[in-house]
This record gives structure tokens, C-alpha cells and sequence, in this order.
């Protein structure tokens, strides 16, 4: 079929990333006809290239971090790191990089997938390598993002490594330089450090995890160069060569750094830039779609105007590089596209978790954001290591609770849980923000003894 003689279906849903995928499943079950057009794996980035194989690698990295510790603690334990017993483990939970299951999913809810590159070619329409579909309730668009270079000098003729690479890397490399000290730099650079690799993290910004309290940035250097990890922050690369064997990259100070890998992590760039946007009148800012609280797509961030027919979720939105928000965003998208009410989007418990050890999990605002944002703000920390949990711990307790409240409305809008399980002691907090919860009954409530999560108490009592 040309674009002359497009197929009409309900909906048509470009790009399955993790939101996307349930969309089309959700919809397809409410009885409409939909068209989902992938260009790569049903699933997108988390499942392949992202979270799933990290996170899998990280927790073989971590039993070899506690194996080591055990001496003193629990008795010698001799380590014998074996990478490919890591690698194995990513092969096994991506499916060897299939997502045949994920079809067959998609296909029982009853929807249709179409492999391909789709672009936006008009009001409600979609053209995939030159076949068209019309869309009566409209088009759903998950793109997400890719791996972003920076424009340095070099960089982009040489073989460097993005997610994707390394992630699929069944050897790990004798040295690896980590360009962006994010969350991909600092949970990858941590992983292979423990597997033996000389790993250096090269961060233009002034410290690590920039987007999270400060505390957390010393926390997790601390713990990095514990590893043996080399942070070279507030570093300008200037220049980048590779020479068949290894890459060389100029400082912006003089120094000269060599190394056998470069992993690029240093920020995503949306893939809204070839989807003919312009042709359903979108403008994006910096790439990013906006959208209103219901996930329908605007014409740009400051008109307000809704475009008829489309909706937008997932990294592309801007509002967060997580699967929790992609999905979050993926429900708010289908009630509105079946016309079902339901809540508007809403981010002041927005929470995310640094998968290092110790992990960082943070909800909310920081306690710089919140100062901009004008709040009269009341801060509580509380220290893991000198808690009695802590103690019982032994080796490995470093972390903190740190709370920030609006002094005003007397509850919390931000909270960092840092440490040993940091991230599921970071569903207490999660729950106190969304819900609003007043600090007195925070206050009153009783935390199991000897836990972390008690620190929650300590740092409210230490709010001032
Ligand atoms: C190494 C790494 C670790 C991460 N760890 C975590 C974590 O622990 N927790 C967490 O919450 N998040 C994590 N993330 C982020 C997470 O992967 C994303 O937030 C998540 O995948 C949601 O993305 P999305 O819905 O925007 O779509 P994506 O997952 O980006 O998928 C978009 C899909 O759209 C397809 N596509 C794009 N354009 C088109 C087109 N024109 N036509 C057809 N198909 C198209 C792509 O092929 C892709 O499959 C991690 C990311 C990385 C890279
Ligand atoms: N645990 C998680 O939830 C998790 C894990 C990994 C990734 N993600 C998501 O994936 C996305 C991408 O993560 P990321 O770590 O690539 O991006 P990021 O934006 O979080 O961090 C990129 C870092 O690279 C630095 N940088 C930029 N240009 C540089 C340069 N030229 N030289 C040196 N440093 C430079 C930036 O200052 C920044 O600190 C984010 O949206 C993130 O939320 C989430």
C-alpha cells in the first residue's frame, strides 16, 4: 500500500520503548486497532541496553565487592572475579538481545507490529519506508533517546563506546575511560572497576551525579575511588585520537590520557529530530516534546496549544530518563486516548536511584532546588555508619538520610536516601512526599529498630 492509500486503524504508536510497549498492549486489550512501529527491539532501551543488563551487571560486580570485604568480618574468602559469569547473566535476562517474547506479547493483546522507522507525514499520519497509516484517535509517540557525543575534536571518527556497546561487551577491557560522570558513567565505571578493569571518569561539571545533592556526589567519589576508580572532575577533553590499538584524549589542562576504551556517557539526545514533526506543526526545545498533564503533545513549551490527535511520553518529554516515568506517563496517555478520566501528570514525587554501592535513591526536590524555588526550607540528616544499624553492619554502612522540608506547609518536597539498600528505603520517603504527609506525623511514626530506614526518624528530628 502507497501513502496514497493509507490504512486507517485507532491508534498508531511510534516507538515502543517501555511506556510505549504497555500502551499498545493496554489499548490493543481495550478493543482498538493499533499499529505499533518499531525501528529496533520491542521494549526499547531499558530492557536491551539499559537498566536490565546494567543493573544485572551491577549486582555480579557488588557479590564480588562483599566477598572482599568478608575478610575480618566473616572470614577469608578468596575472589576469583570470572566476567564471563557476568556476561552470562546479561545474555540470559536480554534474551541474547531478542525481543521475540515482547512481540508475541504485544501480538496476543490483539495490536499489530510494523518494523521500521515511522515519521510523522501529516495530521494522524504515519509513514513507515513508504507505506502509510491514518490514525483515527491519534498517534502515540515513545521514541526515547540515543547515546549524545559531545562536539569534541577527534571524537567522532574514532570507535568509542556508547551503552550499547559496552553493555553487549562479552570482554571486559584491560582500562576504560568513562567520558560524564551521570548515572550511566558512575554505575558502569563502579562495575568494571570491580571486575578488575583501571577505570578513570573524566566529568566536565565540578562533581559527580549533578542533578543530585552534593552529599550524594562526595558519597559516591568516595566510594568510587574506594574501588580504585581515577574522577578527574571539572575536566575539559579538547581533543580525541585512536590509533588502531588505544585512544588518547588531550585535557584542556595539558594532561594527555590513554586508554584501551572510551565509553561516552556524557547526556541523551531525543529522537524527535527525524520525525517530521514540523509536518503536524511541533516545534521541540532542545528536542524535547512538550506535553500537557494528560500526555497531549503541544505545539511548543509556550502557546499552550494542543496538537489534535497526538500524545508524547517517555524520555522525549523531558520530564525525567526513567522507565518509571515513561510508564507512569504511558497510563495517564491511555485513559485520555480512551476517553476514561483520570489524574494529570504530576512530578513532585518524582523519584530516581543511582544503582552504585551505596546506591543513591532521591525523591523530590534538592535542597538547592527548593531554595530556588523560594521555599522556606528546613533541612535533617541522619548518618547511616554512626546509626545502630550501622554498627551491626560493619563494613559498607556509609551513607545518610537528608530530608528537606517546606517550613510553611510543614511536609517534605525532597528527600536523598544514601546507602546500603538507599533505594528501597527510598520508598518510605516517596510515599511521605506524594502524599503529602505532615512532618508531625512523620515525627510520631514508630521505625523498626535496628534498621536504616530508621534514619528516616532521626533526620525529621533533626529538621532545623
Ligand atoms: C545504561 C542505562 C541504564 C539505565 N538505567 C535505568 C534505571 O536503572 N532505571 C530507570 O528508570 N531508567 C534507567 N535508564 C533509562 C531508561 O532506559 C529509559 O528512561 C527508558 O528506556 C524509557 O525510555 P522511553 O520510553 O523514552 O523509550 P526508549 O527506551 O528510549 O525506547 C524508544 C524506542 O523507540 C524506538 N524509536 C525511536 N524513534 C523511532 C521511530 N521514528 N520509529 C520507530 N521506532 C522508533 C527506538 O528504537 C526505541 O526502541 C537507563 C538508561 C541507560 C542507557
Ligand atoms: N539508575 C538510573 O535510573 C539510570 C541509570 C543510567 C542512566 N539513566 C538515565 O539515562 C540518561 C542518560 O544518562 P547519562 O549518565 O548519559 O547522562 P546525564 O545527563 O545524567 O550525565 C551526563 C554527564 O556527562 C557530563 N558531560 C557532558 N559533556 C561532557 C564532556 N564533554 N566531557 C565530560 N563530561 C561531560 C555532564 O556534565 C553530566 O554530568 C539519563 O536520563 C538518566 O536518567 C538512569
Amino acid at each position: 500500500m502507497d501513502a496514497a492509500q493509507a490504512e486507517t486503524v485507532d491508534v498508531i504508536v511510534i516507538g515502543t520503548g517501555p511506556g510505549g510497549e504497555y500502551a499498545t498492549g493496554e489499548l490493543a486489550r481495550a478493543g482498538l486497532s493499533v499499529v505499533a512501529v518499531e525501528a529496533a527491539l520491542v521494549g526499547g532501551e531499558c530492557p536491551y541496553y539499559g537498566c536490565i543488563p546494567s543493573k544485572t551487571l551491577i549486582r555480579s560486580a557488588d557479590l564480588l565487592s562483599g566477598a572482599r570485604v568478608a575478610d575480618g568480618v566473616a572470614g577469608a574468602v578468596t575472589v576469583k572475579p570470572d566476567f564471563a559469569d557476568a556476561y552470562a547473566r546479561v545474555v540470559e535476562v536480554t534474551a541474547d538481545w531478542d525481543d521475540t517474547a515482547a512481540v508475541e506479547r504485544l501480538e496476543r493483546a490483539g495490536a499489530r507490529l510494523v518494523r521500521g522507522t515511522g515519521t510523522l507525514s501529516g495530521p494522524r499520519t504515519v509513514t513507515v519506508d513508504g507505506r502509510s497509516w491514518t490514525a483515527r484517535r491519534g498517534i502515540l509517540l515513545d521514541v526515547g533517546t540515543r547515546p549524545a557525543a559531545p562536539p569534541i575534536d577527534g571524537l567522532a571518527a574514532t570507535p568509542y563506546w556508547t551503552n550499547r556497546d559496552i553493555l553487549r561487551s562479552a570482554e571486559p577491557p584491560t582500562s576504560l575511560l568513562v567520558l560524564g560522570g551521570g548515572a550511566i558513567g558512575v554505575e558502569l565505571a563502579q562495575a568494571y572497576a570491580r571486575y578488575g578493569v583501571a577505570v578513570t571518569v573524566v566529568e566536565a561539571g565540578p562533581r559527580l551525579l549533578a542533578h543530585e545533592e552534593p552529599e550524594s556526589s562526595d558519597l559516591v567519589a568516595q566510594a568510587l575511588e574506594a574501588d580504585g576508580v581515577t574522577i578527574r572532575a571539572s575536566s575539559t577533553v579538547v581533543g580525541v585520537t585512536h590509533d588502531g590499538e588505544r585512544f588518547s584524549l588531550d585535557l584542556e589542562d595539558g594532561t594527555t590520557l590513554d586508554t584501551q576504551r572510551l565509553l561516552v556517557a556524557s547526556g541523551r539526545t531525543p529522537n524527535t529530530d527525524r520525525l517530521g514533526l514540523e509536518s503536524v506543526g511541533v516545534r521541540t526545545q532542545r528536542g524535547f516534546v512538550a506535553t500537557d498533564p494528560h500526555q497531549r503533545v503541544l505545539a511548543d513549551q509556550d502557546s499552550g496549544e494542543v496538537v489534535d490527535g497526538l500524545w508524547a511520553i517517555g524520555d522525549a518529554t523531558g520530564k525525567g530518563g526513567f522507565t518509571h516515568v515513561s510508564m507512569y506517563q504511558a497510563e495517564i496517555a491511555v485513559a485520555t486516548i480512551l476517553d476514561r478520566s483520570g489524574p494529570a501528570a504530576s512530578y513532585h514525587a518524582l523519584p530516581r536511584v543511582t544503582f552504585t554501592d551505596p546506591e543513591v535513591g532521591a525523591v523530590g526536590l534538592t535542597e538547592e532546588q527548593a531554595r530556588d524555588a523560594g521555599l522556606a526550607v528546613l533541612t535533617g540528616t541522619a548518618d547511616l555508619a554512626a546509626s545502630s544499624r550501622g554498627a551491626t553492619y560493619g563494613p559498607g554502612a556509609a551513607g545518610f538520610v537528608k530530608v528537606v522540608a517546606d517550613s510553611d506547609r510543614q511536609v517534605l518536597v525532597g528527600a536523598t536516601s544514601a546507602g546500603p539498600a538507599g533505594g528501597e528505603i527510598l520508598g518510605a520517603l516517596t510515599v511521605a512526599i506524594q502524599a503529602e504527609v505532615p512532618v508531625d506525623e512523620l515525627r510520631q511514626t514508630i521505625w523498626a529498630y535496628p534498621t536504616f530506614h530508621r534514619a528516616i526518624g532521626t533526620a525529621i528530628a533533626d529538621l532545623s
